[in-house]
């Protein structure tokens, strides 16, 4: 197949997306000329590059969550980004997402994600294709483009419509300038929708893809949808048993902080967040001793949020995709409620309401090797609900939770959500409408169908999530402790090796088992056999050039000693680079 036509519409979107910052006659001269100026697309094309040139020559790699890097090492990516996603659109025959963030990374860093028709994350096969556009040098780019074309056979004459969203980091509006920039290029229509949450921006792909059954594609329809069902399922009564319905909440000084707002004036008194953290009216810089990631890895309270004794709090991170919980006790100590404890939550309570309809659907949870085991043996075998194990990456879970009728899916770090099969949603609805049946079981599905309402199946979203937390805790009228009282986490330890290069580590079995470097995992092994509950295990990072070590026990000593022992073997035998693994 040919495509020596679309340098055509590159001349012609790039002459007209820039005519508008030139002077009206020159503009109507330039739009007037497209067609005499054909054969000098090349030149045009080069303009384009030239504004958005290969600044770095390191190879970055499309990971876990997309490209990541320091914001001004960004520009000519998010370029090609733009071109990809118009490319992977007209594939598709959809509407595409791309987010820009760097989620809980610090402030200066950036990155770019793109999302599927369905709200997925890119699928895997075409990141090799993303890493590869990032990568090639400018004068390969045109060849590039015409690779993936011939590879797919992509239909180059659709108008596909990209979605764009960003947070507030401050590189983000020019970044979100040079992806344009790319759509445009390739003739695409980028639709901004500005600084939005990450699960925002899911949710307009997946509302526009399905020609809107899955709600408005808008702001205003997002925040509707969400706080119509949470109001219902609440009803009059605000509170209930030991349950009260305030909360602290830390916007982590970004795009969380600006979107609480909207639910704090629709949801009225049936709900009082009491929001800290937002760099609007702060002065607190975006992620900075707060947010999810912080409150998650540091194991500490954040600042910026009063210490209020047994107070249920929650931290968002940079993009609202993660959610964690926590309070602290009278005695000064730190409680934290992670992605287990939500996942076990909700899927308990799913399961309870399940039950009253009488359904046969099958839930199931999914989870990463670093569930704590606890949570694991909690869900598995107290709840009998089935547990299965993938990769790291919310890609991996999502995939894995279409196999059930409901499939709850949380990371350990607080990044989850639930999706419905339309078997479960059909099945639901006819027994709500179903007169015949009893009123507990009409009343049930009906519960049900209004809680898939409340959840963004989408993906991970960290106002939904809280949203569902509060509306299960109000259910059950449990406090905070009582949530916490389901198990007792086993002592576990996350530990950072720095190795020449990453990928000589390789694994399998939901990255439980280290094949490669030859040997390793043996030693992994009798390592484990030395302590009480002991369970650790090793992998690349797939956003951080490092090799991470997750290690549990019976005490919080012997989790410290196991994770420093195998870290010290990855130190050893992965080409470990600077001094041997310390404790920290
Ligand atoms: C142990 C851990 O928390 N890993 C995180 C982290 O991935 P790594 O591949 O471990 O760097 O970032 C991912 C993207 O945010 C997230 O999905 C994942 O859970
Ligand atoms: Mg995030």
């Amino acid at each position: 197949m040919s495509s020596d036509w679309y340098p055509l519409l590159v001349t012609a979107s790039l002459l007209l997306s820039h005519t508008h910052s030139l002077p009206r006659k020159v503009s109507t001269s330039l739009s007037s000329g497209l067609i005499s100026m054909a054969n000098s697309y090349r030149t045009v094309y080069a303009f384009a590059r030239e504004m958005h040139p290969k600044t770095v020559k390191a190879d970055i790699q499309y990971g876990t969550a997309g490209f990541r890097a320091k914001a001004n090492n960004l520009g000519y990516v998010m370029y090609r980004m733009g071109l990809l996603a118009v490319l992977r659109a007209r594939y598709k025959r959809a509407t595409i997402g791309v987010m820009i963030t760097a989620s809980h990374n610090p402030e200066p860093d950036n990155g770019v994600k793109l999302v599927d028709p369905m709200g997925e994350m890119l699928e895997q096969s075409w990141e090799k294709w993303a890493t590869k556009f990032a990568n090639v040098g400018d004068d390969q780019l045109e060849e590039t483009i015409n690779e993936i074309i011939k590879e797919y056979d992509i239909p180059m004459t659709d108008r596909v419509e990209i979605v764009v969203g960003k947070d507030t980091r401050p590189s983000s509006p020019s970044l979100a300038k040079s992806l344009t920039d790319g759509v445009l290029a390739l003739s695409g229509k980028p639709v901004d929708y500005g600084i939005v949450t990450t699960p925002q921006l899911h949710y307009f792909v997946v509302c526009k893809n399905t020609n809107r059954k899955y709600g408005e594609p808008t702001e205003e329809g997002y925040y509707t949808k969400l706080t119509k069902a949470f109001k219902k399922l609440r009803g009059e009564t605000f509170t209930n048993g030991s349950y009260k319905n305030r909360l602290l909440y830390d916007g982590a000084n970004g795009v969380g902080a600006k979107k609480i707002k909207y639910f704090q004036e629709l949801l009225g008194n049936s709900m009082k967040i009491q929001m800290y953290n937002d760099a609007i009216i702060g002065s607190g810089k975006l992620n900075y001793m707060c947010g999810a990631d912080y409150v998650k890895s540091q194991q500490k309270f954040p600042t910026g949020v009063p210490v209020e004794p047994n107070t249920r709090c929650c931290s968002v991170d940079g993009d609202a995709d993660r959610l964690i919980y926590y309070y602290m006790d009278e005695n000064n100590g730190f409680h934290l409620m992670d992605g287990d404890r939500m996942a076990t939550l909700i899927a308990s309570y799913l399961k309870e309401i399940l039950e009253k309809t009488e359904l046969d659907l099958n839930l199931g949870l999914v989870q990463t090797a670093y569930a704590n085991g606890a949570s694991t043996e909690y869900i598995s075998k107290k709840l009998q609900v089935p547990v299965a194990c993938v990769s790291t990456g919310v890609k991996h879970l999502h995939h894995k939770a279409l196999d059930y009728d409901i499939g709850v899916y949380f990371e350990a770090n607080g990044h989850g959500t639930v999706i419905f099969s339309s078997n479960a949603k059909d099945k639901l609805t006819e027994t709500a409408k179903n007169s015949s049946l009893s009123e507990e079981r009409r009343h049930a599905a009906e519960a049900l169908l209004t809680l898939i309402d409340l959840v963004n199946e989408t993906v991970g979203d960290a106002i939904s999530d809280m949203l569902l937390i509060e509306t299960i805790l109000h259910a059950k009228g449990w406090d905070i402790q009582q949530w916490e009282s389901a198990y007792t986490d086993w002592p576990n330890r996350l530990m950072k090796v720095t190795v020449q290069d990453r990928n000589v580590i390789t694994t399998t079995d939901a990255e439980r088992v280290c094949v490669t470097p030859e040997g390793l995992q043996a030693e992994i092994d009798a390592l484990v056999a030395k302590f009480d509950k002991g369970r650790s295990f090793v992998r690349p990072s797939g956003t951080e050039d490092i090799v991470r070590v997750y290690a549990e026990a019976a005490t919080r000593e012997q989790a410290d000693e196991l994770a420093l022992q195998v870290a010290r073997k990855v130190h050893e035998m992965a080409g470990g680079t600077g001094d041997s693994p310390q404790l920290n």
